[in-house]
């Protein structure tokens, strides 16, 4: 509002000035006057004019303010620069003054002799302190310098700054767009939602991946003027996370969950099962005369058995369910939401399955979590492995179930 009235009041003098029909509110007059044998032209001002010089002076004033505030708190380094602006900027108006309060000699109009030494004020301070070859260039060598990139937004989300890593990220990003509502760069939900809590987030630019963290821009009382947000690629990070997170629980050999994943899972879906009343069954699988794969076609053969196996059964099990290697050619399949019976039907197929793309047979136990009873899932295990057991001395190549307790209520008393 203050600008909009700033640049109002300074049009309607630039149009009273310019239209010669509102010339004489600017200058009523010209009078000549003979001073000490000088003969000198004055000019008679109207009411625009004394309009015109409050102006003058108060934005004036409110420069050399400023400046004088500037060079108070400037750093040692600038302290000699930020005085020379100070003094340039005071010299015109110290002239004008003079002139203004008819103290210069004659009544002469000194602003041209004031602008004059202006100049070589300024020229002082650019030559001599290079006021204003220093300061951009430390700006462009520390600012653009950074491998992280940083854009500098106002109170109001709008883009005040930005360096030359920010604009690497964001290619929207160019001098043209400086003072841009925030949305030009996009994922504005997510931007939204770390500026209003100060978190960091990770954004898919791309091939890349790139963490923003948003920090607050405030003054000595902690008022929020703006804020920063500091970019930095993080793709090769999170790949090396998710690498080791995968190599943690994954089976390097044949890709399915490792043991400790298996546990892990298998413990949280028997908890789910029994607060929920829900069935479990649990399913362990050991391949038949594996020992003979590995000594009449060699060790590597027997890998690619191992792989064969578990990527073809992967591809019968739901999503749910989860498929483990447990050891050697032992594996172990947790079915949450199944029960004994459709266990059983599920290692059927399984073992056919495996039996027709594979020609190698399995061996299968099955054990249900009873909904009765302290069992935890490495109990479960056991019973399905004792299972399986059961089903290697049946002959091999097919399905055990381990027997399920009978709960006390289905237990009749007979007479
Ligand atoms: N190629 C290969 N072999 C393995 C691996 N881990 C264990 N083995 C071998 O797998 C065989 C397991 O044999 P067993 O399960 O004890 O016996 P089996 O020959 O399968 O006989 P049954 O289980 O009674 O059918 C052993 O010879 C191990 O050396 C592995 O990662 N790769």
């Amino acid at each position: 509002m203050w600008l909009g009235l700033l640049l109002l009041i300074s049009g309607a003098i630039f149009a009273i000035y310019h239209l010669p029909a509102l010339r004489h509110w600017y200058y009523v007059g010209l009078e000549l006057r003979h001073v000490d044998g000088l003969a000198i032209v004055h000019s008679l001002k109207g009411p625009a004019y004394s309009v015109y010089v409050g102006y003058l002076n108060l934005a004036t004033a409110l420069g050399v303010l400023l400046l004088f505030r500037a060079w108070r708190q400037a750093d040692p380094l600038y302290r000699l620069q930020a005085l020379t602006l100070l003094v340039a900027s005071l010299l015109p108006w110290s002239f004008h003054l003079l002139y203004q309060t008819g103290l210069s000699p004659h009544g002469m109009d000194l602003g041209p002799f004031g602008l004059a030494a202006s100049g070589v004020a300024f020229s002082l301070a650019v030559l001599r302190h290079k006021v204003l070859r220093l300061l951009p260039l430390a700006r462009d060598h520390v600012f653009d310098g950074i491998a992280e990139g940083v854009i500098v937004l106002d109170r109001h989300w709008r883009i005040l700054d930005f360096n030359r890593a920010a604009s690497d990220f964001f290619l929207v990003l160019v001098p043209a767009r400086l003072g841009a509502e925030m949305s030009l760069l996009g994922h504005e939900a997510n931007f939204t939602k770390a500026l209003d809590s100060w978190t960091p987030f990770v954004l898919r630019l791309g091939l890349r991946r790139v963490e923003i963290r948003p920090s607050p821009l405030t003054d000595p009382q902690g008022h929020i003027l703006g804020s920063t947000l500091m970019i930095q690629d993080v793709t090769e990070r999170l790949e090396l996370l998710e690498k080791l997170s995968q190599l943690a629980s994954h089976d390097e050999l044949t890709g399915c969950a490792n043991r400790r994943a298996l546990l892990e899972r298998g413990e949280a879906e028997a908890l789910r099962a029994r607060r929920h009343k829900r069935p479990l069954s649990v399913l362990v699988f050991d391949v038949d005369d594996f020992k003979d794969i590995n000594d009449q076609h060699g060790h590597q053969a027997g890998d690619e058995a191992l792989r064969h196996i578990a990527s073809v059964l992967r591809y019968r099990l739901r999503g749910s369910d989860m498929l483990g290697r447990y050891g050697g050619d032992e594996f172990v399949v947790v079915m949450p939401e199944t029960a004994v019976h459709a266990a059983i039907v599920l290692a059927e197929e399984l073992i056919d399955s495996c039996r027709a793309q594979c020609h190698i047979g399995l061996s299968m136990g099955v054990a249900e979590l009873p909904l009765i009873g302290e069992e935890d899932f490495t109990t479960l295990l056991a019973h399905a492995d004792m299972a399986l057991y059961a089903a290697k001395r049946a002959g091999k190549g097919q399905v055990a179930a381990y027997p399920q307790p009978i709960a006390p209520q289905s237990l009749q008393v007979v007479a």
